[in-house]
């Protein structure tokens, strides 16, 4: 339910008209006007619009109907109620546009920077939150993986369900943002979202595309790579300024997708500053690493072309979150947020102080291992955080622990597998969020891709047994990965979210003693 604005039916038409999207409309005259729009029956009162979408069932209409829905926007008409329908092509399309102009275009008010990527999206946005409310006195708001802020105050802070809100959750969130005196939105932007028509017609200041590894391919998201890769490069499409990253994969397909709607000059480009590093464009920024180890980083960053120059972000920067690969996500930030107004001394702030909750948190013992938890849950990520803390720990015994989630993804069992058998020196393989499935089973898929005579692999169904035997049987020096839950509290299992104590609160209590 949503009492904060209005939109008339003659409005809706013309916005509909303008997109192709209207195929009928069963209104005779279009004056009236709704208070409220929804998708879900549930959410329906008084005189509003209601979208059926998705896996829908003519009785939520029905329902909406009771309980004070005035008309209903479909790809068909239904004729179970008496209340008139907006037939339209597309009702994803349709619900976006209708849901921004319902709230008067928030985003207008709202510069935005959105980042998309297979990996460092929550971290990124974290990072440059973090400047950018140095820089707007905390006015920022934020639509990520872990959090939605759109207020100064910590009850303007809730938990996501999504990566990307559904198009009406999202400008529902955008138009509170307003309301409550924000004046900048930095989002996470998932594949699923443009899959799902979740941002049509929205366009972003800054459009960041970090970088870009198989995932999320095979039932209920992409049926290929190109699918996946044609979906996230839409934000550059939709974007005013690009920020690409030399050194992922398709800089060549990124760089001419980007200069399809964007003039050159607003198109920019970091990399690590490398001897083999070669690009058909030229790099903006370049940035070196002066110090990684195993609790933060340091890097230098370089402007390399005058369009770079002008925004004065030359230095060195402190990195407060371990991991290489957070470099790169760190000058993403630097960038959009300098893009955005953000000064140096702002940016050293943010870097230096931004903590995400379940990526890379570290924990000390004093007689046994260092222990992280960290989302890592594809080949990508636990490759990157295995290879990163092998070469952090040349004597040390590099342990993780981990399970693959069932029903979906089913494809990350082979990566994490491979991942864990090219850095890992054991493993303890358990659950994580197996649906419907039996987490031995997935266990045994994962190990399918271990060489077992090489890396030590044992099965612990309890997460919290496996947690605990690996960090107290760990020693000085070793190092200890718990990959894949991050900071949820729950287990996906038949359907339920299983209350869990969850990875980082197990840790800090098991550190205590040791
Ligand atoms: C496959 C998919 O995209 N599903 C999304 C979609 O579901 P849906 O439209 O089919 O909704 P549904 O739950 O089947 O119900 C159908 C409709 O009936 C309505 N309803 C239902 C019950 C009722 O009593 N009354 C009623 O009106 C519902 O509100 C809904 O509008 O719309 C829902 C919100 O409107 C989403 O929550 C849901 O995401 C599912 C749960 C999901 O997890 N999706 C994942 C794959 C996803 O999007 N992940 C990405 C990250 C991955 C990436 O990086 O690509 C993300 O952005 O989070
Ligand atoms: N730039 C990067 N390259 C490779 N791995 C990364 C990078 N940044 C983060 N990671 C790894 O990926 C994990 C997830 O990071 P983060 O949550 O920032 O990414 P995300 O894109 O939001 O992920 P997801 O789509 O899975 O929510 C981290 O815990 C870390 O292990």
């Amino acid at each position: 339910m949503h009492k904060l604005a209005q939109i008339t039916v003659a409005e809706i038409l013309v916005l509909l008209n303008e997109h192709n999207l209207l195929l009928e409309s069963q209104f005779s005259s279009s004056s009236h006007r709704f208070d409220q729009i929804a998708y879900n029956s549930k959410l329906v009162t008084d005189n509003c619009l209601f979208f059926c979408k998705g896996n829908f069932k003519p009785a939520y209409l029905m329902d909406a109907q009771k309980h004070g829905a005035t008309a209903y926007m479909s790809e068909k008409v239904y004729r179970n109620v008496e209340i008139p329908g907006i037939i339209v092509t597309n009702i994803q399309k349709a619900m976006s546009l209708v849901s921004a102009a319902f709230f008067g275009f928030p985003q207008d008010k709202l510069p935005t920077i959105a980042y998309t990527g297979t990996k460092g999206k929550t971290t990124s946005a974290y990072f440059t939150k973090a400047i950018l409310d140095q820089t707007y006195q905390r006015k920022v708001a934020l639509s990520s993986t872990i959090n939605t802020v759109v207020g100064p105050t910590s009850k303007d802070v809730v938990k996501s369900s999504l990566t990307t809100p559904e198009s009406l959750d999202l400008f529902t969130n955008m138009h509170k943002a307003v309301q409550n005196g924000m004046n900048h939105l930095v989002m996470e932007v998932s594949s699923q979202a443009y899959k799902k028509n979740r941002v049509y017609g929205l366009h972003y200041d800054v459009g960041v595309f970090l970088n870009i590894s198989p995932d999320h391919i095979g039932r209920n998201e992409h049926p290929t790579f190109a699918d996946y890769l044609h979906c996230k490069e839409q934000l550059l499409v939709n974007s005013n300024a690009c920020l690409l990253n030399a050194d992922g994969t398709h800089l060549t397909d990124l760089y001419y997708t980007a200069k399809a709607t964007t003039q050159p000059e607003n198109i920019y480009i970091y990399g690590r500053d490398r001897n083999d590093q070669e690009t058909e464009f030229p790099i903006d920024f370049m940035y070196k690493s002066l110090e990684d180890s195993l609790t933060e980083n340091e890097i230098q960053i370089t402007s390399k072309t005058e369009k770079a120059k002008k925004l004065h972000i030359d230095g060195v920067y402190h990195i407060g979150i371990p991991g290489d690969y957070n470099e790169g996500n760190a000058v993403a930030a630097a960038v959009t947020s300098a893009l955005m107004g953000a000064k140096p001394n702002e940016i050293e702030y943010g870097l230096a102080n931004t903590t995400v909750p379940g990526r890379m948190e570290i924990y000390q013992t004093k007689e046994h291992g260092t222990v992280y938890v960290d989302y890592a849950h594809n080949y990508g990520s636990l490759h990157s955080v295995l290879e990163f803390l092998k070469k952090q720990a040349p004597t040390g015994k590099v342990t993780v622990i981990t399970g693959s989630t069932g029903d979906k993804g089913i494809d990350r069992r082979e990566g994490l597998g491979k991942a864990i058998d090219e850095s890992a020196d054991q493993a303890y393989l358990t659950t994580d969020d197996p649906a419907t499935e039996d987490p031995k089973q997935i266990a045994k898929e994962i190990a399918d891709h271990i060489d077992t005579s090489k890396v030590d692999t044992t099965y612990i169904a309890d997460r919290k047994q496996a947690i605990t035997k690996a960090v107290s049987e760990s020693k000085k020096g070793d190092l200890i990965v718990v990959a894949g839950k991050g900071h949820d509290e729950f287990q996906k299992m038949n359907g339920h979210n299983v209350p869990y104590e969850g990875d980082s609160a197990i840790v800090q209590n098991l550190v205590k003693g040791l």
